[in-house]
């Protein structure tokens, strides 16, 4: 095909599936690149990007969306110059209303079966720390790139909570099996480096620019691929964990509630919020 056929053809078809956004999103920013479509997804819940309800919420809707309108590709990033996002909202897991809880964990489930399948290809332009949920996120999209001295990892050992099944075979469909044992044992938060190192990522960027120009060339790699043989593809590789997931839900949210309301997880948490609120006030 001709060069100028085929970027005719690129410009009919982004023409009629042009995503249209909600402007009602409180906790994140969506832009569309005119130069290729892409759409960026900005986590944007001061301080740290702590994943509750209302932004799982709205991260599941915008991801709807981008479904229906045949997006070619998304990148997720964070508004903060040094956090993508502190993973789950540790105050949605102490002393949680059960109801509250489930419907959390319902809208968790929800985002990583979305994201961790996508149809449309995802980067991961994490231009700050992305610990536990936030590594997560950041493994569910195809390729990452990370800026230069940050962590990323799923360190909820230490937190002493468990990283769920489908958090562990996300990890392993990223990393090997034995880094993945070591990691997750350890509750290992890797520097940029090191997560380069690992294939935790793909690219390293030196400010948050760089990664989203890198982030970018990405879906080059997707031009000349028919979308729907890409679409096949990813889901033959992922859609078994998330049938698995979609068998167990309910279960999945039963056992993860009742874990996390024991007296001794919740001992473990009220302890690291006390760590985290001690560390401000020494460093003042
Ligand atoms: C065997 C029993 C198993 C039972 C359970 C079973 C299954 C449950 C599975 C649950 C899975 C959970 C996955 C998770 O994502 S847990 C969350 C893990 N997150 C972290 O460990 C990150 C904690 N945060 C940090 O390390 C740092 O905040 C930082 C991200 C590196 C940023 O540092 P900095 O910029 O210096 O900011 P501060 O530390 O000062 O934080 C500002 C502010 O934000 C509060 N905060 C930080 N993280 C969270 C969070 N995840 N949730 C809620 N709030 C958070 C922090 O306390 C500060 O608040 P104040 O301003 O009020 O002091």
């Amino acid at each position: 095909m001709m060069a100028s056929t085929r970027s005719l053809l690129r410009t009919k078809s982004l023409i009629s599936n042009l995503p249209r956004f909600s402007s009602n999103y409180k906790c994140l920013d969506v832009s569309v690149n005119n130069d290729n479509n892409i759409t960026t997804v900005t986590l944007k819940r001061p301080p740290v990007n702590s994943l509750n309800l209302d932004l799982l919420s709205e991260i599941s809707d915008v991801l709807t969306d981008l479904k229906k309108s045949k997006s070619p590709g998304m990148i997720l990033t964070s508004s903060s110059d040094k956090v993508f996002t502190a993973g789950l909202d540790i105050m949605e897991m102490h002393k949680p209303d059960p109801e509250r809880f489930k419907q959390f964990w319902y809208a968790l489930q929800d985002v990583w079966m979305k994201l961790y399948g996508s149809p449309f290809p995802t980067a991961a332009a994490i231009n700050g720390h992305a610990p536990a949920g936030g590594c997560l996120l950041a493994m569910c999209c195809e390729y990452r790139v990370m800026v230069q001295n940050f962590n990323i990892g799923l360190n909820e050992t230490q937190l002493g909570i468990v990283a769920p099944i489908w958090f562990i075979k996300t990890m392993l469909n990223t990393i090997s099996i034995r880094d993945t044992e070591l990691a997750l044992t350890t509750g290992r938060l890797f520097k940029t480096d090191e997560a380069l190192a690992v294939g935790l990522i793909d690219e390293m960027a030196t400010d948050k620019a760089d990664a989203l120009k890198k982030a970018n060339a990405f879906f080059e790699r997707f031009e000349m691929i028919p979308p729907i043989a890409r679409a096949y593809t990813k889901d033959s590789l992922r859609g078994s964990d998330i049938e698995d997931l979609k068998k167990n839900r309910e279960k999945d949210i039963q056992t993860t509630l009742s874990l996390i309301t024991q007296p001794k997880v919740q001992q473990g948490l009220e302890f690291y919020l006390a760590l985290l609120k001690n560390k401000k006030e020494s460093a003042a």
